[in-house]
């Protein structure tokens, strides 16, 4: 576990020239072998950050590490290393999604011609794209050419997937079969690093996570360590549920909310036992009462105060 850290950035700054602080001070590290989601609303800056990973825009301030290596300035020997889908892949769309791919190894000069089509085959097949590859792209759905575009990606093998919002515009059926994708790679030891507005999804594949808000780096880690971090909640399930809310509030348990048959609250202090007794007690007839493990949500909530603004 020596390994440097596939991306490192220190005090990464983007402030655009209309002046807005897109990016603050970042300081992020994303460890080798990890699928790590980096996670934040609309406009928290996760784009302006993979751009300048990618040396696609120069950082205002601070400096970011690739594979090692300083970027941009190290972009032409790191990029060839790095698959990326960034807001969308470029696509001719009067071509089939074959040729959109033979077109783009092509332009690879370290590719070599004479494996190429073997190359887009094997691509086409893993992102699930084979029967529908003589298909004009400009009939792809937008999860069709998101694979594509995965695909176009995956046509060399890479140490380094940086993937912006992958799963946009899927269907879930869709979006499994992207995350079991990335499972596959990373288990063939690429590091994966993926945009995402949506928790569970990040829940679901990563196994690491950063979370941004406005511009800033909330909180980075083991997703793991990161949920575990916030507190879970006290769940009784009942059909007596105002009855059960108000022996808990008595006991003294916070943020008593209840909702049909399920009275959650803050965990409390006290046994578990005695507060089943007290509500059996007060007759309250109780069908289940657990303590349910944090989401990164939950996290998420305690770290900033804030709902999870998932709108767009
Ligand atoms: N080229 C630009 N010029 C000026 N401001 C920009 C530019 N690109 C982005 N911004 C602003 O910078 C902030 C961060 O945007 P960014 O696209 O990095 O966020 P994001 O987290 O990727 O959001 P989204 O999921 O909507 O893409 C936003 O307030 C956005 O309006």
């Amino acid at each position: 576990m020596d390994e440097p850290p596939v991306i490192d950035t220190r005090g990464l700054t983007k402030r655009y020239r209309g002046g807005q602080l897109a990016v603050d001070g970042l300081d992020l590290t994303v460890p080798a072998g990890s699928v790590f989601g980096f996670l934040g609303p609309n406009g928290s800056g996760k784009t302006t950050t993979i751009r300048m990973l990618m040396g696609l825009i120069e950082p205002t301030a601070g400096s970011a590490r690739v594979l090692g290596r300083p970027m941009p300035r190290a972009a032409r020997t790191v990029l060839p290393q790095v698959g990326a889908l960034i807001e969308g892949p470029a696509l001719y769309g009067f071509l089939s999604g074959r040729d959109n791919l033979l077109r783009y190894d092509a332009a690879d000069p370290a590719a070599d011609p004479r494996t190429r089509r073997a190359r887009v085959a094997a691509a086409l097949d893993r992102v699930g794209l084979a029967a529908a590859a003589g298909k004009k792209a400009k009939a792809y759905s937008l999860g069709m050419k998101q694979r594509l575009g995965l695909a176009a990606a995956l046509l060399q093998p890479r140490r380094l997937l940086v993937l912006d919002e992958p799963t946009n515009g899927l269907d879930p059926q869709g979006m499994r079969e992207i995350r079991t994708l990335i499972r596959e790679l990373a288990g063939d030891g690429t590091t994966v690093f993926l945009s995402s507005h949506l928790l569970d999804e990040i829940e679901q594949v990563c196994t690491h996570a950063a979370v941004m808000a406005r511009g800033r780096l909330v909180t980075q880690g083991a997703v793991a360590e990161l949920a575990a971090g916030a507190r879970g909640r006290l769940v009784v399930t009942t059909p007596d549920g105002a009855e059960a809310a108000r022996v808990l509030k008595e006991l003294g348990v916070g943020d008593v909310t209840a909702d049909g048959d399920r009275v959650t609250g803050e965990p409390p202090e006290r046994d578990l036992a005695e507060v089943t007794a007290a509500l059996v007690t007060a007759g309250v007839r109780v069908r289940g009462l657990t303590l349910e493990r944090a989401s990164l949500e939950d996290a998420f909530v305690a770290l900033t105060g804030e709902g999870f603004d998932v709108a767009g």
